[in-house]
């Protein structure tokens, strides 16, 4: 078994040169552990993809099996780290380039490959070596830059290099490429571009198995509207899952639901005054809203009589008058406030008392059931529903314990404080961990879960998806845990931040909740459609499709920026067919799907293509940037930005669209029509894959 991991170039050149060399060295993965746990990983892909809906072709079954991933190197043999040649097509290229001009230099190959760039635009060449980056001393890096290009030998497989400033561009020739690539694409389907070398190859003992991470997102508060934020981490939330679940990860999908405080006190006294079982069992959260606002009323109603007897107690106090009386009627407004109610109802819940629980216990199940809907439709579903109700007394009870033994909390005018600015970090001011009257904050809560987590999960890292307004929250919540003395575990975890969502409302009024916003802009995006009404006839459900195209629509424009950018809410922006939008998205994969069906070839006629004939410049280009998906991928996972995705997912759409009247199916010769067939299949089945990693359902038709 040993040989076939071995990749010298006498082994690059068979895998380029043969289409079939891939199924060939498919092999027992029983003995490895690496592969073995390579198999876990395929295994554990199919999930959330098998789960997700689809109306996609290749959705029809077809399990992805191991045998179908070629592999014929691995980390354990390759010189070069990181290299995975039967993942990533480029890093065949990585390796032949690194050996060829360090063959020829005496540079070590392996420099040469961990310098070698991808590139932003095709017209840069398909990977760049940046010469300065190899710190070659006495030597100008332009003239050294010349002389490598002068030197590289001959290849069957990258064009001579072009010395352009002190970069080193090479272009990869067209037909191993396209052979290689297509071929795999056909082959592979979801899985191209899965299975990259972060997670699991990173690790530096592979018997250890898959690593586990565990990704907090979305985290609404129960009765509170569902804001812009809770939708931007769990746009973002959800694509990171993705990631994480096809780079081999072990995925926990955490919702920290904001489900405890006197609030939820306030909402169950509201319950029983405003409430009702019948619209609380048919629209729990909508009606659980109501309920809130309703008693916030009466307590803001009762805030001013209140107010208005202590300024008067206050003025006769001044005047050295009686205010015993006026004190007593204070003290009896005080007594019978909601404010109070919702104080004394929610100390018996914290309490534990289990009638107290009952009401707020079902407020949770419903809101939780509701929500699992709403979450469904944008492809997430969560492991764990967490919330800070969760938080068991006695880790919030250790937790302090813990800080008080370390020195890092104290005592301050009857409350207890973390000053971070005794702890060497000025810029984190101070934190109340309990209150004067001893109850916990919103930080202590999660002091207690970061704890617990690292106890039930073990996690190698942990990601918290909050927007950018809670930075100082989460550093001071990371400096904590370190200060406890769980450095370790505080450096595992990550705060994911990003920017506000500007203007986010309905056409009704201001945004409630997810559903509201997805079903306005659903209604936008079936108003669009009709406006051809050519089109619009021809689609089977349109109301279905126009909802999936609005929250795609919805998404895209969530992802189109880096994420610590905000952006303002523009309806008519993100459901344009034109532009970078998320319609357009859609209609790129549905054009592809057509094309399919029109062209009345089977998936064995496009395995079977002659690929040498596509020729062409667009068809070439298109395989390039097809060649990039799982260097994509992998990038991804280093800047965390969905928009690194979606950028690339433009790009293809664009070499697409100028590409159709060159590349006709229809009309041409039957060899050529399969050939620029397979070429579109390879397309779609990338575009798909994107799709589905952004957490979109693509459509075939519209
Ligand atoms: N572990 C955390 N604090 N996560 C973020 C929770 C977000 C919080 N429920 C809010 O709406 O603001």
């Amino acid at each position: 078994m040993g040989r076939h991991l071995l990749s010298g170039p006498w082994r690059f050149s068979e895998a380029l040169s043969q289409r079939s060399h891939f199924s060939e060295l498919s092999f027992d993965t029983s003995r490895s552990p690496f592969l073995r746990n390579l198999r876990i990983k395929v295994r554990s892909f199919q999930k959330p993809y098998a789960t997700m809906s689809s109306t996609s072709q290749d959705q029809a079954g077809a399990p992805v099996s191991i045998s179908t991933l070629s592999l014929h190197s691995t980390n354990e043999k390759s010189k070069f780290p990181y290299c995975f040649p039967s993942l990533n097509p480029v890093d065949v290229y990585r390796q032949h380039i690194g050996e060829s001009l360090g063959q020829v230099t005496g540079i070590d190959p392996v420099k040469i490959y961990q310098r070698l760039a991808w590139t932003n635009t095709l017209d840069k060449g398909d990977l760049s070596l940046p010469v300065p980056s190899l710190q070659i001393k006495g030597k100008n890096p332009q003239d050294l830059c010349k002389e490598f290009a002068e030197k590289f030998p001959p290849s069957d497989f990258v064009h001579p290099p072009t010395a352009t400033g002190q970069h080193l561009q090479f272009f990869f020739k067209p037909q191993a490429l396209t052979n290689t690539v297509v071929g795999r694409i056909l082959k592979e389907k979801a899985m191209y571009g899965t299975n990259g070398n972060h997670g699991l190859h990173n690790s530096a003992d592979p018997s250890k198995g898959r690593k586990k991470i565990i990704i907090e997102f979305s985290s609404p508060n129960i009765a509170k509207p569902f804001h812009a934020g809770h939708l931007r981490s769990t746009i973002i939330g959800g694509f990171l899952a993705n990631l994480y679940t096809i780079l081999g990860w072990e995925v926990i999908k955490m919702n920290y639901l904001g489900d405890w405080g006197k609030q939820y006190g306030l909402l169950v006294n509201g319950y029983k005054r405003y409430g009702s079982e019948e619209v609380l069992l048919k629209d729990p959260i909508n009606h659980l809203f109501d309920v809130y606002v309703k008693i916030n009323n009466d307590v803001a109603r009762q805030e001013a009589p209140i107010k208005e007897l202590k300024e008067q107690i206050k003025s006769k106090q001044e005047k050295n008058e009686d205010v015993a009386e006026l004190e007593k009627e204070l003290e009896k407004l005080l007594e019978d406030s909601e404010d109070e109610n919702a104080r004394r109802y929610f100390k018996s819940m914290e309490d534990g008392d289990q009638d107290a629980l009952a009401l707020w216990k079902r407020f949770r199940d419903l809101s939780i059931e509701k929500y699992k809907k709403t979450y469904a439709r944008l492809n997430i579903d969560f492991d764990v529903y967490s919330g800070e109700s969760q938080i068991k007394p006695e880790s919030l009870k250790s937790a302090y314990d813990i800080m008080e033994k370390t020195g890092v909390s104290e005592r301050s005018q009857g409350a207890l404080i973390v000053d971070f600015t005794k702890h060497g970090a000025k810029k984190l001011g101070k934190a109340i961990i309990v209150r004067k009257d001893g109850t916990p904050l919103y930080l202590t809560r999660d002091i207690g879960a970061i704890l617990e987590r690292e106890q039930t999960f073990h996690f190698d890292k942990m990601i918290y998806v909050v927007a950018a307004q809670q930075d100082l929250h989460l550093a001071q919540l990371f400096k904590v845990t370190e200060l406890m003395g769980y450095k370790d575990t505080a450096g595992r975890c990550q705060h994911i931040n990003f920017g506000m969502v500007r203007g986010m409302s309905t056409r009704k009024g201001t945004v409630k909740f997810l559903d509201d916003i997805l079903k306005d802009v659903g209604d936008k995006m079936h108003e669009v459609m009709k406006k051809n009404a050519a089109k619009y006839e021809q689609v089977e459900d349109p109301y279905k499709t126009a909802d999936t195209l609005g929250i795609t629509a919805v998404m895209v424009q969530d992802m189109t920026g880096k994420r610590v950018n905000g952006y303002d809410f523009n309806l008519e922006a993100m459901t344009s067919f034109e532009g970078d939008t998320g319609p357009y998205l859609q209609y790129a994969h549905a054009r592809l799907c057509s094309m399919t069906r029109k062209s009345g070839l089977k998936p064995e006629d496009l395995v079977a293509a002659d690929l040498s004939l596509l020729t062409e410049t667009h068809a070439i280009d298109l395989v390039r940037l097809l060649s990039q998906w799982p260097d994509v991928v992998l990038n991804s996972a280093k800047t965390m930005e969905p928009m690194t995705v979606l950028t690339y997912l433009f790009r293809m759409t664009h070499i697409l669209s100028s590409g159709y009247d060159v590349l006709k199916v229809l009309g041409s010769e039957h060899e050529v029509a399969k050939a620029r067939m397979a070429l579109y299949e390879s397309a779609r089945q990338v575009l798909h894959n994107g799709m589905r990693l952004l957490g979109f359902s693509p459509v075939d038709r519209y």
